[in-house]
């Protein structure tokens, strides 16, 4: 599993000044402190900043003799605070997290129409968006190695200045990050698809639920899970990003309606005349196809072409250490856990753990820990 190393070179120069300490704020803080580089903090909050100095995230401060300032707050605040950050400190690299970039970069124009920035100011200003997060907020979520081997997108305009870009850059480099550029509008529409859209169809589905009863919960498997978990991210901060990026994800959404609608109508028809139904069939399998073609184009692990893992699945009782001692001995039998997933069995004291790894160890594996006493669940 990969990880920034503590003692991996820092190029950042600081001080870094980071305004808004919830979950990303506080994650680049901690990871800033951790490699060593001297970090500020500030929130409009004083109870999440306090928490995010507790957790080593950096020191109180206004951050006046700071080099670069890394904007972490909501997105329908965030050209404000980066106006308010240009003008505060004058020589700084001001660069923001937020999830969406053309709506940022048109306030900060508006800003230098209405003379609040001059376009000198506006040159210092260099957006970014890591494409890490989780689905709580917060500085109490926050996490040194939230960025390792994620993408990390840069978004220069075209008058930000190039010692600006590389200095974003190198701290995107020294928190893990593996950099991207694009455009503000190419941003904007490809995390339509890969992340505003999902954030919403994970919701309406999640929200399904909410009449669903007691005896169909109780069935609740990993599927559902693994399409739900974002159904728990904060509605304030996704409120803002969605109308933030209202046009590509309508657009988005629009062509989920359309299938959907399509899928619908053909399975109307095999209720009303049963599953035989001409063309009920063929609808079906078209989504669930499309879906496994659509599936197999999302790259794996460090970015590069996903690669199939065979999976080893483990019962494991739920007591303390239990986990911690099948991942010693899996590590003793040499295998590296490329990714693992766990299970838990509704009201039953075991959990069901499942570790990806290299096809080619997976019987040896197995035969390893069928040997040390482990119940193996082979399909
Ligand atoms: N959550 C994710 O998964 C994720 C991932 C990548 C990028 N982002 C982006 O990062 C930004 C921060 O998101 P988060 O998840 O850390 O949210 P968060 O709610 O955990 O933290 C936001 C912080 O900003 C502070 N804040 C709000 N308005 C402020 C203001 N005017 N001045 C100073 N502080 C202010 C809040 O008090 C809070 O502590 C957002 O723009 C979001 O789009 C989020
Ligand atoms: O993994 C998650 O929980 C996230 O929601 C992270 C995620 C994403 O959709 O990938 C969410 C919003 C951000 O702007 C970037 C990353």
């Amino acid at each position: 599993m990969s990880s920034a190393h503590p003692s991996s070179p820092t190029a950042t120069t600081g001080p870094v000044h980071v305004i808004g300490t919830g979950l990303l704020g506080a994650s680049v803080g901690l990871a800033l402190t951790r490699a060593g580089v001297a970090v500020s903090l500030a929130d409009a909050s004083p109870s999440q900043v306090a928490l995010a100095r507790d957790l080593g995230a950096g020191e109180l401060g206004a951050g006046e003799d700071a080099r670069i300032v890394v904007v972490a707050v909501p997105p329908d605040v965030t050209a404000d605070v980066v106006v308010d950050a240009l003008r505060a400190h004058p020589t700084a690299i001001v660069t923001d997290v937020a999830s969406v970039k053309s709506v940022v970069l048109a306030e900060l124009h508006a800003a230098v129409a209405d003379g609040r920035l001059t376009p000198d100011d506006l040159t210092r200003y260099v957006g970014s968006h890591p494409m890490a997060g989780r689905e709580r907020s917060g500085a109490a979520a926050a996490d040194p190695d939230l960025f390792s081997g994620r993408p990390w997108v840069l978004v220069p305009h075209p008058t930000s200045d190039p010692g600006g870009v590389l200095a974003v850059r190198t701290l995107a480099v020294d928190l893990g990050g593996a950099l991207v550029t694009l455009a503000a509008q190419e941003h904007d529409d490809a995390v339509a698809a890969v992340s505003h859209a999902p954030q919403v169809l994970s919701s309406l589905l999640a929200a399904r639920l909410l009449d669903a009863p007691e005896q169909a919960l109780a069935l609740a498997g990993q599927g559902l899970r693994d399409v739900t978990r974002i159904a728990a991210s904060d509605p304030r901060l996704w409120a803002a990003i969605l109308v933030g990026n209202a046009g590509p994800v309508a657009h988005l959404l629009g062509q989920v309606r359309d299938e959907l609608a399509e899928l619908v109508t053909a399975l109307e028809a095999a209720a009303e005349h049963g599953p035989l139904t001409p063309g009920a069939m063929a609808a079906a399998s078209a989504a669930v196809s499309r879906g496994n073609q659509g599936v197999a184009r999302i790259p794996g692990k460090h970015g590069g072409v996903r690669r199939s893992y065979a999976e080893v699945t483990v019962l494991v009782p739920d007591t303390p250490g239990s986990l911690g001692r099948l991942f010693a001995q899996v590590g003793e039998l040499g295998v590296n856990i490329e990714d693992f997933a766990m299970e838990h069995a509704p009201q039953q004291k075991v959990g069901l753990a499942t570790v990806s790894v290299l096809p080619e160890v997976a019987e040896e594996l197995e035969a390893g820990l069928d040997a040390r006493g482990w119940r193996v669940v082979r399909s």
